[in-house]
């Protein structure tokens, strides 16, 4: 949050790690009213919505609150860091899992005792009988079940970050593709998946192709690419990928022939996936 003058205003504030900015956390968002925050507890470790990419997931303010200055904290040491912060605070809301404290050792009910004004507790938020986590999400982005990953978060998974030169290989003899940096994405298993990509802070987002891996086939080093599927395109400096669904693994080919010709085989899959989707 930009001006210390609308954190005198905020009057709930929901508390988290919140990576990924899950179904789960989604609930707690929504028991804020007008005037709450998100309280980011940061930890350096976010790799689904690292940083600030966790503002596109939500209208509510962010105050972003290093995991140092607050893990040595007793429960009455937090509430004051709080108050003093949120001078109106009447209402904190957190999961039924919420911890704080050195070696996490409070929890809802110590807050609710300190704090003395409403802790609201959100129940445990499941998807399919799960219980939606952001261990939970990676684990399955790490085994390439984009579409499981996709059902936690409630929306499709995103990385996003700056255009890079390829090796100039594919507009010549594949398909053009834009190459992306990911810096500080975790990023699904290697292999070829349907992407939606929106470029350059477009409106909207095209159907596309994506390969995330090392290029066994050719020079072996790692890239993820996409190639958009509704015609030429311009992509200068940004790109934002989402994952839909997984359509095959990382191959090496025995020539680029018969790697091109693949291509044109996950091009028809991708565009039957999404094709007609739209965000
Ligand atoms: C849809 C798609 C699938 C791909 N699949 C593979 C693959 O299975 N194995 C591989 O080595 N490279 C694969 N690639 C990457 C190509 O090797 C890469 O596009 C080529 O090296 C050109 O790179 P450049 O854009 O940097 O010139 C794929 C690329 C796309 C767009
Ligand atoms: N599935 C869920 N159901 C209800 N609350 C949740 C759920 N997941 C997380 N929360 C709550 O959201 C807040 C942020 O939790 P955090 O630890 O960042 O999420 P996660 O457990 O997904 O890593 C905490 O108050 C936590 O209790």
């Amino acid at each position: 949050m930009k001006h210390a003058t609308a954190l005198k205003k905020v009057d709930a504030v929901a508390i988290g790690g919140f990576d990924g900015m899950h179904e789960g956390h989604q609930h707690l968002f929504n028991a804020l009213g007008e005037r709450g925050a998100i309280v980011v507890v940061e930890t350096g470790y976010a790799n689904l919505t690292p940083g600030r990419e966790r503002e596109h997931f939500t209208t509510h303010p962010i105050v972003y609150l290093p995991l140092d200055e607050i893990r040595m904290l007793d429960d009455r040491g937090f509430v004051d860091y709080l108050r003093e912060r949120f001078p109106v605070l009447s209402r904190i809301v957190v999961g039924y899992d919420f911890r704080f404290g050195l070696d996490r050792k409070f929890s809802h009910a110590d807050l609710s005792k300190a704090f003395g004004g409403a802790v609201q507790v959100i129940d445990e938020v499941t998807v399919g009988g799960e219980s939606v986590h952001s261990h939970k999400i990676r684990a399955k982005l790490i085994i390439g079940d984009v579409a499981g990953a996709n059902r936690f978060l409630g929306h499709n998974y995103t990385v996003r970050g700056d255009v890079v030169r390829g090796q100039g290989i594919g507009k010549k003899e594949l398909v053009p593709t834009v190459n992306m940096l990911t810096n500080g994405f975790l990023l699904p298993k290697e292999g070829v998946y349907a992407s939606l990509a929106r470029l350059d802070g477009e409106e909207h987002y095209h159907p596309a192709v994506s390969f995330v891996g090392h290029r066994v086939t050719t020079d072996g080093s790692f890239a993820v690419e996409t190639h958009v599927l509704d015609g030429e395109i311009v992509c200068k400096e940004r790109i934002d990928v989402s994952f839909v669904q997984r359509l095959r693994g990382n191959e090496k080919f025995a020539s680029l022939d018969a790697l091109k010709e693949q291509i044109g085989r996950d091009i028809a899959a991708a565009r039957k996936a999404v094709g007609r989707l739209e965000l």
